[in-house]
């Protein structure tokens, strides 16, 4: 038995699982939550139960040595980081050397929340395991096959040359896993399914899957595009930041106030779907209207993304919001029957696997993403490929 240790860093999470394989079986896991903000808590799991424990965790540097303390002292054989940019340098699963690192650091500007995140995970695990060998699996990835016409932007031809100037798609190990999943749920051959997967988690993206291979997303250059998020803005007018500007805004402002301080933070001042849930409820009109503006934009990827495809087999809810929120579920896809696509609100209200009426012709689905089972199967497969 090999074990491979586990590290998938969010922008407001950390998430670990330490892997048996190749039985897949997970030795250990945990969710360390609300980082950076007041009161984080932190799960672990393991043969002897599940401990919580709330406290406040600054950063993802902090995240990490409460994982490394919980863990069992033997190193494991291998270590496999989520890392969300990679740009034109990487996007295969790589071994992780000091040049990695530099080009992982050096993308910071494109992935302010994560890129920095996945670096602090690896260099907590290089000075906890120095010798073990570490992969990087990228969020890119699953995204590399989409074809010209989505992933270029209509802007001057250097741009893209000089500049790098593309849309390149996040969340791929989700995407991947949550779209193969649907298909054996389905009971399809993922070469004769087309579907739109909804990862709603802080970031929140879609993709379009077409015979198993993304043909369209909705993050693009940077995880900022797209959906409204935690704390991102998702798609705005690209003529908003010129306005900032010119009214005296300098570009790092505008760019942290994007990411930072927008989204559902911006709209009603909780990032949290759960916070911004219970504001609703207690009838707090900001709140209110952050789920409006929510939803709607998930309502618009998806009639977008029907349109892309040609229509879709499946539809597809993952991640923290669309594995736990039948609210958002129903909302997002509601006044959408005439394309097909049908709840059963029982279904919805329970979480179940399948979600839609059996007479829909679009079927919905729940499919729990998990992103640190893919990981390590792709970070064993690189290093068991080395010692060959
Ligand atoms: N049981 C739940 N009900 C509703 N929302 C939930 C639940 N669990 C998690 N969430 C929401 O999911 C989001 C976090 O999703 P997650 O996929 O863990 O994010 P990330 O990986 O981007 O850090 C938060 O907005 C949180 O409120
Ligand atoms: C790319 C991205 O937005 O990731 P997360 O949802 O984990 O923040
Ligand atoms: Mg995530």
């Amino acid at each position: 038995m090999s074990t491979v240790l586990v590290v998938n860093s969010g922008s407001s999470s950390l998430k670990y699982q330490l892997v048996a394989l190749p039985s897949g079986e997970a030795i250990a896991s945990g969710l360390i939550e609300r980082i950076g903000e007041e009161v984080g808590n932190a799960r672990h799991t393991d043969a002897d139960g599940t401990r919580e424990t709330e406290t406040t965790i600054p950063d993802h540097d902090t995240a990490m040595r409460l994982v490394l303390a919980v863990l069992p002292p033997s190193p494991p054989d291998a270590i496999g980081h989520r890392v969300v940019h990679g740009g034109d340098r990487f996007s295969e699963p790589t071994l992780i050397t000091d040049e990695v690192c530099a080009v992982v650091q050096e993308l910071s500007t494109l992935a302010p929340l994560h890129n920095p995140a996945n670096l602090a995970g690896i260099q907590a695990s290089r000075a906890a395991f120095g010798d073990v060998p570490q992969v990087a699996v990228f969020d890119t990835a699953f995204h590399t096959t989409i074809p010209e016409h989505a992933w270029r932007y209509a802007v001057p031809p250097e741009w893209v040359t000089d500049y790098g100037v593309r849309r390149y798609g996040f969340h791929g190990t989700s995407h991947r896993y949550v779209g193969g999943a649907t298909a054996r749920l389905l009971g399809r051959d993922p070469s004769d399914c087309d579907i739109i997967v909804l990862h709603l988690g802080n970031g929140a993206s879609v993709s379009a899957i077409h015979g198993g291979v993304c043909v369209e997303t909705s993050m693009g250059m940077t995880p900022l595009e797209g959906l409204v998020m935690g704390t991102r803005s998702g798609d705005i007018d690209p003529a908003v930041i010129a306005h900032l500007a010119r009214h005296g805004m300098s570009i790092g402002d505008i760019d942290d106030a994007l990411n930072t301080r927008s989204g559902l933070l911006g709209l009603c001042g909780e990032n949290d779907m759960r916070r911004v849930h219970e504001l609703a409820e207690s009838g707090d009109a900001a709140a209110r209207t952050a789920l409006d503006v929510y939803c709607h934009r998930i309502r618009k990827y998806v009639g977008a993304y029907l349109a892309v495809l040609g229509g879709a087999d499946a539809i597809v809810f993952t991640a923290g919001v669309g594995e736990n929120n039948p609210d958002i579920r129903a909302r997002g896809l509601s006044g959408l029957e005439r394309l097909g696509i049908r709840l059963d609100p029982a279904r919805n209200a329970f979480n179940e696997a399948i979600i839609s009426d059996d007479d829909s012709p679009v079927t919905v689905c729940v499919v729990p993403t998990d992103e640190e089972h893919a990981i390590a199967e792709q970070t064993w497969e690189l290093v068991e490929g080395l010692a060959r």
